[in-house]
């Protein structure tokens, strides 16, 4: 499920007339994502102007999270990147230069397609080439102009555990409180001189696209922001080195990502050294969103619901292995 808004043929071919790309002659919803509206666009000609093959576009309809005064930022960031040779999706501008309009009170914005898959089994290849992917992104992002704070730092995710309470977490499961004297304890020590740049925090394998072991597509940057980027290396190997729903890491996995980008950019002895810190501070984040949502999200929803425990697992491994996790 990821079609929230039914937007009917005479629109969809309306709003599509607003771009220099052909007639509309399809349009698909995608069911993967849960965050906004997606379609699969087809159009009778022109690419757009990003000098890709064939007429094929993502429509993405913004529905929840994001503010419309940050799209700027977002669609920018892939311009920018796109235009340094990173593999990421551009931003078509509509006939008068716009990169999103707005339709019924809500932001759209037609993307460039990628070829692809999202890797559910990474392998080692796979990573090592996402922790390439993700280094260049860091060096291209360093002279954007654009700025985005991080809203989910681990103050903000702090206080979001503490206002879900101790008692609707024991009821997501009965181990979940004790997540949060943790929490505490890493807002209070995390550190903040580390090297920046525009992160993408929220790096999964589902935001990848691949195409055997390259990658074609670094996708959904709705959580980019101005951060350390060593703390979305850590994001990256919390996401990617562990089974589902975090009861298994597989060390190979996290050494090829290391490998890969340090390949392009090493890491600082401070880096390294922060880095188990840093993994937690990426658990304490996704666990405090998913415990958010699934206190938001009433059970018989369509939105599948992420469990928070798949991080608590990963939180532990890093907290029992230190500095080994990254060795
Ligand atoms: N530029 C693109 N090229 C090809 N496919 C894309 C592109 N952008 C998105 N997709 C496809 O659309 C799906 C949904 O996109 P996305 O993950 O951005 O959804 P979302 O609801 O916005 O985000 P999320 O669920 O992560 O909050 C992706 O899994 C991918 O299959
Ligand atoms: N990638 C996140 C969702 C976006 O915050 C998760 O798996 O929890």
């Amino acid at each position: 499920m990821a079609v929230y808004t039914n937007l009917g043929t005479e629109r969809l071919a309306a709003l599509i007339a607003a771009y220099d790309v052909g007639d509309l002659v399809s349009a698909k919803g995608i069911a993967e994502g849960v965050s906004n509206s997606n379609w699969l666009i087809e159009t009778s000609g022109k690419d757009g102007g990003t000098g890709s093959q064939g007429a094929r576009f993502i429509l993405t309809m913004y529905e929840r999270r994001i503010e419309t005064a940050d799209l700027p930022f977002f669609l920018d960031l892939l311009d920018h990147l796109s235009a340094a040779d990173c593999s990421v999706p551009r931003t078509i501008h509509d006939r008068d230069g716009a990169s999103f309009r707005m339709v019924d009170g809500k932001a759209v914005a037609l993307i460039e397609f990628l070829p692809g898959v999202s890797p559910t089994a990474p392998s080692a290849d796979q990573a090592r080439a996402v922790g390439v992917a993700l280094a260049r992104m860091h060096a291209a992002a360093q002279d954007f102009p654009g700025t985005r704070d991080n809203d989910l730092g681990p103050g903000e995710n702090c206080a979001t555990l503490e206002s879900c309470g101790s008692d609707a977490l024991s009821q997501i499961d009965p181990d979940l409180p004790e997540v949060l004297p943790r929490a505490r304890a890493i807002a209070q020590t995390w550190p903040s001189d580390l090297p920046r740049s525009i992160v993408h925090s929220d790096l999964f394998p589902d935001n990848v696209l691949m195409l055997g072991d390259r990658v074609s597509g670094l996708i959904d940057f709705y959580f980019a922001c101005a951060d350390q980027m060593a703390y979305d290396l850590a994001v990256t190997h919390a996401a990617w080195c562990f089974s589902k729903d975090g009861s298994r890491f597989d060390p190979a996995l996290g050494q090829a990502l290391v490998t890969g980008y340090e390949s392009v950019r090493p890491l600082e002895r401070r880096e390294r050294d922060a880095l188990p810190l840093l993994a937690e501070g990426a658990c304490l984040r996704f666990v405090a969103s998913r415990a958010q949502d699934w206190i938001e999200t009433p059970a018989g929803a369509l939105v599948t619901r992420k469990d928070p425990m798949d991080f608590v697992r990963r939180w532990n491994t890093y907290r029992a292995l230190g500095q080994e996790a990254f060795a």
